[in-house]
């Protein structure tokens, strides 16, 4: 039995409120650039709305249907990737070690919890960032902060950090570029695979990560192989981003045909951060119409009320599969904040996905001005994610993490920097510190093990 060979998930759109709109244009949008050009904005907005949508329809339909079947407890969500991903040349080259290491998160997760991982990338789209505040010092001079390459450049400069909205077009051109490098990784595992496979000795174990998404590689839970080469022939890993710069994303909207929904196609799964949840403000309008599956990041100020409106403005049918709600709380509040939201989404009759981001509510700032954050208290957050998960009898959907895919020195503890003095050695990210690949496989060998325990 394969997920693919399931029942359909019902249409996420219907009885959505219609599309296209321009609603949320006349909410407050929080956290948008103030773009020097209005014309020059308005002729990007243009070639984008003309240019081909990246990703498909079905495509994002199926990751619904994962993620139902994630809801459902019968599999396991690993999300990760840059906090901040780099444009151009530096973000394709980046692709492969992402690739990497999210399948071997996913293989190490899924040999724990004896069940398929989904696996989405932080990818081809996380251009765009929130910041705490709108202006930063850099050795004595004021700046404007750093947006995301999408909108500014990070260099400590007064010219390199006005929003300049040509960044736009060269967003979306690496996001092709970098969906279409996942696709040739994809193939190329594939073909690998399959050879490996025909070759493969009595006894001999199959791998059981499922790195395309589709659910239909070799899964311990569902039986046979099945159709092992046309399951690795998409891009093998989804792909979701905070949709942030509503600019752009809104440009990327486009009708199926076959359906007459409308679906957000610069991504599988868009995302609403913590800093522009507002139940009223333009970016929870604009993911209420779409048809994609949506998440939420939740912080530990989320009142259990504010939690339920949120629920039933993006998820007012209670699909499965629709809303995913990522917890990020901090390692001190997890296990005080998390159990009566829990408990306020149960009452009201909601079935998210529920997520643990161990990263963001664990942020520190060094005394030499570096942000850092500690492995402990990943390791903590994540164990009393799942702890109160376990005793509220709800199953502990997945982990969102920051993985660089590569031997970088940004968080401090095992497997990293023993100390701050260690994180200038390779402290290369545009904006959060993420986690080494050592530090990547010691989360997701932590998950399996409070998996196989659960
Ligand atoms: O994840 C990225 C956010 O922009 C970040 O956590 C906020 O960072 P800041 O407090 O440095 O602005
Ligand atoms: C900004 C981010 O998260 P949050 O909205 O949870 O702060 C992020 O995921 O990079
Ligand atoms: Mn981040």
């Amino acid at each position: 039995m394969t997920f693919a060979a399931s029942p359909p998930v019902a249409p996420q759109s219907a009885g959505l409120p219609p599309l296209p709109t321009t609603e949320w244009r006349n909410l407050p949008a929080a956290q948008q650039p103030a773009w020097p050009d209005a014309d020059a904005t308005g002729r990007v907005q243009d070639a984008l709305s003309l240019a081909p949508a990246l990703t498909a329809p079905a495509d994002v339909r199926r990751l619904a249907s994962a993620l139902a079947h994630v809801g459902a407890g019968r599999a396991f969500l690993v999300q990760a990737g840059d906090c901040a991903e780099p444009l151009g040349s530096q973000g394709l080259a980046a692709v492969g070690g992402k690739h990497r290491i999210l399948g071997e998160m996913a293989e190490t997760v899924s040999q724990g919890s004896g069940r398929p991982t989904v696996t989405i990338g932080r990818i081809a789209g996380q251009y765009a960032k929130p910041r705490s505040r709108p202006e930063e010092t850099v050795d004595g001079r004021v700046l404007p902060v750093y947006r995301g390459d999408m909108v500014n450049c990070h260099l400590p400069d007064e010219a390199a950090r006005v929003p300049d909205p040509t960044r736009m077009l060269t967003a979306y051109a690496t996001a092709r570029a970098v969906l279409n490098e996942l696709h040739l990784i994809a193939h190329r595992t594939a073909s690998s695979l399959v050879s490996w496979e025909q070759q493969r000795g009595p006894g001999q174990q199959l791998p059981t990560r499922s790195w395309d998404g589709s659910l239909r590689s070799v899964l311990k839970n569902y039986g046979q192989t099945v159709e092992v080469a046309g399951a690795w022939t998409r891009t093998g890993m989804w792909t979701s981003h905070e949709a942030l710069l509503l600019d752009y994303e809104q440009c990327l909207v486009r009708r199926d045909s076959h359906t007459g929904e409308h679906y957000l196609l610069s991504t599988h799964l868009p995302w609403i951060g913590e800093r522009t949840r507002q139940i009223d403000g333009a970016h929870v309008s604009f993911l209420a119409r779409v048809a994609n599956p949506v998440a939420v990041k939740i912080g530990p100020s989320t009142r259990p009320e504010d939690l339920v409106a949120l629920c039933a403005r993006l998820d007012p049918h209670r699909r499965p599969g629709r809303l995913t709600l990522i917890t990020r709380f901090g390692a001190g509040q997890v296990r005080d904040v998390l159990p009566r939201l829990v408990e306020a989404v149960r009452s009201a009759g909601h079935d998210p996905v529920w997520v643990c981001d161990p990263m963001h509510g664990n942020t520190v700032t060094t005394a030499g001005g570096i942000k850092t954050r500690r492995m402990s208290d990943v390791l903590d957050e994540t164990a009393g994610f799942f702890e109160v998960m376990f005793r509220a009898e709800q199953w502990p959907g997945g982990v969102h993490l920051e993985v660089a895919g590569g031997p970088v020195t940004e968080c401090i503890g095992d497997g990293g920097p023993r100390t701050e003095e260690g994180l200038g050695r390779a402290y290369q990210t545009l904006c959060d510190p993420r986690l080494n690949d050592n530090q990547a496989l010691l989360a997701a060998r932590h998950v399996a093990e409070l998996l196989a325990k659960g």
